[in-house]
């Protein structure tokens, strides 16, 4: 049984070109002109691009006293529904839970998802069970990047000696580090601070989160993974503060990649301001919005290299969660969703009025993270012998994004009433097809697990790096290395 997708044109990372492509159980098998398959897509005016993949999802998470509403089933239907065919989500040990145990959790859920998955694992506390485990979540489970968190003092927040430690596991390991950059002590004691003074509704978390606690963050992350030797990716990256961190060690030759939200590059600290309460604490996440001058930091960032990847952070949490934080905004459930809108959006605000390429809307939403993770060209390529995880996507067709009209089971949209193009006409996850001329066709179960390796090619290099520079002691003919 093959499959055709004929007359569009192939977009990737480097290049763009006419061709058809085929594809064979799931891989793509040829990539040129007059092909044939049992089936065939028409692509006539369409984009052949890689299917998204978004590297930050907490479907049905489990934060801040309730559980993200999305799970695997709504989660993935959103992803595909808008492009996206592979997501990866957070394993997250409880407070003294073992990485194996929460892992177990986390293969149960993804049960039902309709596009491949992965996870990353995070470290929400640290001990010799978790030193252990770390092995064989590595060799044994497929998983290669590990979460730090930053904030959320008193529950997932891990301290500098902790992550210290974990960094150096994991550059031992060939593992890559992840951080949410928040200064959590900060945070906490200006959230007090704000509370205390009669600031108590959704604008309060914005206050409580300025740009310096997520730059101050960064710069210490960054810096504690150089001296451990391991890669370090930063999420939610929404400031110029944190960019500049970033962008500043990336010219000092230092292996650290950026990730900017959707929500961020489209949508401002205004929102924070809005007259309805539930209008605002709908759009309460960590870190907040920030103004337009932060945005164009951002956008310039993708433009120029120094941010890599545009994610979600989907953690969606319907309007009755949110409104457990009326009277205390540090109650608000922090998290929005954006995984059905996140290419839409992208293409609309970024290729359409000319920030990003067509090239480049691929290497941030699909290639880069996929060479990051170590799953490249198996996923983020339109390659022969890739996943066939492709998105035709019609730069003509264009709707209004609603709440009614979406996959994820949250009341409302942060995007609400933006008209958007570039929406897909076919979306394939392993040569099935998922959308089908704009119709969502779900599969629940159909998504796989992804497991990637460690030991990447950034991996590998900067092991050698450290290697090469590491410090030696002095040779010093006739003076022991021990003291007499
Ligand atoms: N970002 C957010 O507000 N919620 C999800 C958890 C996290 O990534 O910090
Ligand atoms: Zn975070
Ligand atoms: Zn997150």
């Amino acid at each position: 049984m093959s499959t055709v997708i004929r007359g569009g044109t192939v977009v990737t990372h480097d290049l763009s070109y006419r061709a058809d492509v085929l594809i064979e159980d799931g891989t793509i098998t040829q990539i040129g002109e007059g092909l044939t398959g049992d089936t065939e897509l028409d692509a006539t005016g369409c984009y052949v691009m890689p299917g998204g993949i978004d590297p930050h999802t907490h479907l049905e998470m489990p934060f801040m006293g309730t559980h993200s509403t999305d799970d695997f089933d709504s989660g993935t239907r959103a992803a595909l529904a808008g492009g996206t065919t592979m997501v990866v989500d957070f394993a997250l040990p409880q407070p003294g839970q073992g990485l194996l145990d929460a892992l177990k959790t986390w293969d149960n859920k993804s049960a039902r998802a309709h596009c491949d998955y992965s996870f990353h694992m995070a470290v929400t506390w640290w001990g010799e069970q978790v030193f252990d485990e770390m092995q064989e979540v590595v060799a044994k489970h497929g998983i290669n990047s590990f979460k730090h968190f930053m904030a959320y003092k008193g529950s997932l927040m891990v301290q500098d000696d902790e992550m210290f430690a974990s960094f150096q596991r994991l550059a031992e390991l060939g593992a890559i580090a992840l951080v949410h950059a928040e200064n959590g002590d900060v945070v906490a004691d200006l959230s007090a601070k704000l509370l205390r003074e009669g600031t108590t509704g959704p604008e309060g978390h914005a206050y409580s989160r300025p740009p310096q606690v997520e730059g101050e963050a960064a710069n210490r992350a960054i810096m504690i993974a150089d001296m451990a030797g391991v890669p370090l990716y930063v999420v939610h990256v929404s400031c110029e503060q944190s960019h500049e961190a970033i962008r500043r060690a990336r010219q000092a030759g230092m292996r650290v990649w950026g990730e900017p939200l959707i929500q961020h590059l489209t949508l401002d600290e205004g929102e924070y301001f809005h007259a309805d309460w539930d209008h605002a604490a709908r759009r309460v996440m960590s870190p907040p919005f920030r103004s337009k001058a932060h945005q164009a930091s951002l956008w310039a960032g993708l433009q120029s290299g120094s941010l890599s990847v545009v994610a979600t952070d989907h953690c969606a949490f319907t309007t009755a969660q949110k409104r457990t934080g009326v009277g205390d905004f540090t109650k608000i459930p922090n998290g929005t969703g954006g995984l059905e809108d996140r290419l839409p959006m992208l293409w609309t605000h970024g290729v359409v009025p000319g920030r990003l390429t067509p090239n480049e809307f691929v290497a941030v939403t699909s290639t880069n993270i996929a060479k990051i993770l170590n799953c490249y060209p198996r996923k983020g390529a339109i390659r022969v012998g890739s996943d066939a995880d492709i998105l035709v996507l019609d730069p003509a067709r264009e709707k209004t994004i609603a709440a009614t009209d979406q996959q994820s089971a949250i009341d409302y949209n942060v995007f609400e009433g933006q008209q958007v193009s570039g929406l897909p006409r076919y979306v394939l996850s392993r040569g099935r097809v998922m959308v089908d001329d704009g119709t969502l066709k779900p599969a629940e179960g159909h998504g796989r697990f992804v497991a990637r390796a460690p030991r990447g090619e950034v991996s590998r290099a900067l092991t050698s790096w450290k290697e090469t520079t590491r410090p030696r002691p002095v040779d010093r003919a006739g003076i022991p290395a021990s003291g007499v």
